[in-house]
């Protein structure tokens, strides 16, 4: 393979990129040896689809006869929000490595010169620390935070572990001895900050090359955040197909179209591995125009705008070739059951029916058994947890404007008490329209010291989902079939000290306990990975799959 020359070989390492950062350096040594390049993933939640389109950039920098590492950043899962907690974090490297094996060898690629490496084998070793050391001490707050911004998670009140992040990222360079880095352009800011401050340390100044960002497949900006624009790796052929079905794809739209989108960044790409022609087909009955074969991107694209293709027809064919690259995948684990015992142990709260079944019970959830033990020290004391909120199925019966506030509503709220329905007032007048109250199916916190907005008194919370950004908001739904009035649990944690206590507001107990609420890929909402269960199951949002609650 590596008869390639170095002209062919740096065209072959930097096509389909976004942006690369250093082409010169990548010529110099590709005149004079093969490139060393590494790319980074941070064993986090389940990787989904998008994963393809650096895999068919592994495959091109294996192809070019680069050596490849592959770093499994364990360290960095942690560091960000913890991401992956520590419990879990080694179960889901292995993970992680198994299933970027599985996918690189659906695309045809030998990954016997792949080489893969644990964060922590070296980022715990004295030099490392002493030199993650040396760096924070050339790179000030401001600028760990700016260059971690589109990487780590954004919260309230930031851990300092989010800060260590992207210097760490910048010392792996030099640690794993690499030319250049590979990276999403989410990356972006942090490869520049090594470019920055690797020199200063007396290190090498690295190349980074980048590969653009798939829409998801809603086909939105925001997409990367909705759930059905997430496709699992092991995703059965029907979930692909009902999720293919529900993305949003119009007729004769090309600029919004996630189905496109995914085809020209991974199904393209990877049909054109290893000097194949891509191909994709269209299936249809002769009496809507016979099979379509695409060789070539900007065709296909063409004749979708021109209504040539039909959306329907767009959704089967991207469907039957996405089926195709996971089927290898699905198999590998189906037919091991060491690497699905593996998936229970990595993401052991998945609220994946079917899965629960097999889940054994309970093992390692980041609370584990004795949830009462994080916050109750020694006995009375009570817990600073989520069991001393009083969350409920409510719902809407009435909203208006508030007269004094335009970024607020106040809603006549059903929470279930004796008395009748609670006033409430909330800011959400800036994201959601009045008419998509009434009568809305919510859930609220009961029991928080009543308190005055702008003349009105509200005697609830309505709880709320917004992105990191806080662009989007959602709020938070309870499953059909919850009855009003019924209390959110979360296993492991006992409801029962909420007896009809009203939280003192200067405990800011609500607060606390919130920077531990999120959202799993499958929107449900969690405190410390423990789902909001109601009688009917988990309470879920509507399409973010990662953000804050409040
Ligand atoms: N920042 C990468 C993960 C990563 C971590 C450490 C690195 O050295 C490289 C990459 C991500 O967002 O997935």
């Amino acid at each position: 393979m590596s008869q390639l020359n170095p002209d062919e070989k740096f065209t072959l390492i930097t096509r389909n990129l976004q942006e690369v950062l250093g082409e010169d350096e990548i010529k110099k040594v590709l005149a004079e040896r093969d490139l060393k390049l590494y790319w980074g993933t941070a064993p986090t939640g389940k990787p989904h689809i998008g994963y393809f389109v650096p895999m068919s950039k592994i495959a091109d920098f294996l192809a070019a006869g680069c050596q490849v590492t592959i770093l499994l950043a364990d360290i960095h899962a942690f560091l960000d929000n913890m991401k992956a907690p520590l419990e879990l974090v080694n179960h889901r490297t292995k993970y992680y490595e198994a299933i970027i094996k599985a996918m690189l060898t659906s695309i045809g690629t030998p990954i016997d010169k792949l080489k893969f490496v644990v964060g922590s084998n070296y980022q715990l070793s004295a030099a490392y620390s002493m030199d993650n050391f040396r760096l924070c001490a050339c790179i000030t707050e401001h600028d760990a935070k700016k260059a971690g911004a589109e990487v780590v998670k954004q919260v309230e009140s930031p851990l300092l572990s989010g800060l260590l992040y992207p210097g760490m990222q910048a010392l792996d360079e030099h640690f794993l001895e690499v030319d250049a880095q590979f990276g999403g352009v989410d990356q972006r800011k942090i490869f520049v900050m090594a470019e920055k401050y690797l020199p200063q340390l007396g290190y090498k100044k690295r190349a980074h090359l980048m590969n653009p960002m798939v829409p998801g497949l809603a086909g939105s900006k925001m997409s990367s955040s909705d759930p059905d624009s997430k496709i699992d790796l092991l995703d059965d052929p029907k979930a692909v197909e009902r999720k293919l079905k529900k993305a949003f794809c119009e007729e004769g739209n090309v600029t919004d179209n996630g189905i496109l989108s995914f085809i020209k960044a991974v199904l393209f790409p990877l049909g054109s591995l290893y000097g194949k022609q891509p191909e994709f087909t269209i299936r249809r009955l002769e009496k809507f125009g016979g099979d379509i074969r695409y060789t070539d991107y900007h065709a296909l694209e063409a004749d979708f705008r021109d209504k040539k293709v039909h959306p329907g027809d767009l959704k089967a064919g991207a469907t039957a070739a996405l089926n195709a690259l996971l089927a290898p995948i699905r198999e590998t684990f189906n037919k091991d059951s060491e690497l699905l015992k593996l998936i229970e142990t990595a993401y052991p709260q998945v609220s994946d029916k079917v899965k629960q079944k097999v889940v054994p019970k309970k093992e390692a959830v980041v609370p584990a058994a004795g949830a009462t033990a994080t916050g109750s020290k020694k006995g009375s004391e009570k817990p600073e947890d989520v069991s001393r909120l009083d969350i409920r199925v409510a719902q809407i019966i009435s909203a208006r404007s508030h007269p004094n506030n335009p970024k607020s509503y106040i809603e006549e709220i059903e929470v279930g008490d004796a008395t009748g329905p609670r006033t409430v007032v909330s800011g959400l007048a800036d994201y959601i329209p009045l008419a998509d109250l009434q009568g809305r199916r919510i859930l609220t916190v009961c029991n928080l010291k009543p308190a005055k907005f702008q003349g009105v008194e509200s005697h609830a919370m309505v709880l709320a989902a917004s992105d990191a950004e806080g662009k989007v908001i959602e709020l938070l739904e309870p499953p059909e079939g919850a009855e009003i009035g019924e209390a959110v649990t979360w296993e492991g944690y006992e409801t029962a000290l909420r007896g009809g206590e009203v939280l003192n507001p200067k405990q800011n107990m609500f607060g606390k306990v919130a920077v531990e609420f999120g959202l799993t890929m499958e929107r449900v909402a969690h405190y410390k990975g423990v789902p909001f269960m109601t009688s009917k199951g988990p309470v879920t949002v509507k399409s973010l799959t990662e953000g804050n609650i409040r």
